[in-house]
């Protein structure tokens, strides 16, 4: 209500809702969907009145039996509450309860004062901004960056943050008449309190929600009406999910299409030591001669140039191998056919102001991708597009790297 933000526990088809705004349970619901707390049809949710209704939290006083200083009731039911990161009490004990994510999702001032989110499971951790719903950082349990941020990054809206996984879309590229990769990784995202998808289903998977919704600006250049619903989700052996859900909610009737890419920045230790695998004999469109056409003819990319294409119906997984770190990346991908791979070499990487010089020999973009064939919503309609982001130790078969296997 009045965008104050909630959280929503569900368990065995019963519910219950959080406000952060007094710590404040507002609706509890059995499996039938009946009301068991009574809220006022006149409540208002205008910090600083409570809410009338729910379970108002008195404290640290009681009605008037008190300091006349204190308002009736304290002031706790007034307060914005926050997620506590170290709840220092065990996860209930039934495994299938629900409890926020606040169990291992840490909210904390980014760069430039952008505000992230902080995801740990079992060692490992991932970073998300708000600020483009841009993860911009993945750690394994040593603490090792898995994916390239230029140190030149600007955390500056409305500049894109270079590195991490960008968000492209409604468009890629300059597939359109919208700026180049869209506008989603340019806007501040909102923590998504009613994410309409189960949580994972492994309990100690931390995981973020969070929501896009067009404004005012936006739709006067993407005339459509929609919601995009991101899950950024950590789970165990450190690997990353992103679940994009786009719903066309247009009440005109009409459909739209949308390209998009996961921009992934891979680090890699030597990009001349990289090999990726996965995208042999596939066709390609070359985006350094006009996008026009080829066929893929060696047994992997290597690279030893600027490398700029789009792999056209590339299969669901594909593996980055770092030779010299003996570890492959394995990308796998549902609802996205296309791939993209950019290595933007040593002129482009001048060109850029927020791109060091020689970094580009540290990174690989494979983007998981729908470009050929653009993604039509008709109203209601919902798409999906999943990436997940693994490592695997490299597996030496007679001296070539056996990635199949691992695949
Ligand atoms: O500089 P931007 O807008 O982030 O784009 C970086 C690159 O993104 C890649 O996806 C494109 O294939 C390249 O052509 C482009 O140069």
């Amino acid at each position: 209500m009045n965008g104050l933000e909630k959280l929503v526990l569900r368990e065995g088809g019963c519910s219950a809702e959080v406000y952060l705004y007094g710590a404040h349970v507002t609706s509890w619901k059995n499996a039938q969907g009946e009301e068991l707390l009574f809220l006022s049809s006149k409540a208002l949710f205008e910090p600083p009145k409570a809410i009338r209704g729910g379970i108002p939290i008195c404290f640290p006083q009681f009605s008037n039996l008190g300091s006349q200083s204190l308002p009736p009731h304290g002031f706790a039911h007034n307060r914005l509450w926050a997620l506590d990161a170290h709840p220092q009490l065990d996860p209930p004990p039934n495994a299938t309860a629900a409890f926020t994510e606040a169990q291992a999702v840490e909210r904390e001032g980014g760069m430039n004062g952008l505000e992230k989110l902080v995801l740990r499971e079992g060692g490992w951790s991932a970073e998300v901004y708000l600020y483009g719903g841009h993860v911009s950082s993945w750690k394994n349990a040593q603490g090792e960056e898995l994916l390239f941020l230029s140190s030149k990054a600007l955390f500056e809206p409305p500049k894109a943050i270079r590195g991490g996984i960008p968000i492209c879309f409604p468009q890629f590229s300059n597939l359109g008449s919208l700026p180049p990769h869209g506008f989603a990784r340019n806007r501040l995202w909102a923590l998504d309190a009613d994410p309409q998808l189960d949580p994972p289903p492994n309990a100690t998977a931390a995981f973020v929600d969070l929501i896009l919704s067009p404004s005012h600006d936006d739709f006067k250049a993407y005339p459509h009406s929609f919601e995009y619903r991101l899950r950024v989700q950590l789970g165990p052996g450190g690997v990353l999910t992103l679940t994009s859900r786009v719903r066309n909610t247009n009440s005109d009737g009409k459909p739209f299409s949308f390209t998009f890419a996961y921009h992934t920045y891979f680090s890699v230790s030597d990009i001349s030591e990289v090999r990726v695998e996965g995208l042999e004999t596939l066709d390609y469109l070359d985006n350094l001669q006009d996008r026009s056409r080829f066929t893929e003819q060696g047994d992997a990319i290597t690279f030893e140039g600027e490398l700029d294409r789009i792999y056209l119906e590339a299969p669901r997984k594909i593996a980055i191998l770092d030779h010299e770190k003996n570890r492959t990346f394995l990308v796998i991908k549902d609802g996205l056919p296309d791939a993209v791979v950019w290595n933007p070499w040593d002129k482009k990487a001048k060109a850029m102001s927020d791109f060091g010089d020689e970094e580009y020999k540290h990174m690989v973009c494979v983007e998981a991708a729908a470009i050929e064939d653009p993604v039509t919503l008709k109203p209601t309609e919902e798409w999906t597009g999943r990436l997940q982001l693994s490592l695997v130790p490299n597996t030496h078969v007679g001296g070539s790297l056996d990635v199949p296997n691992a695949l």
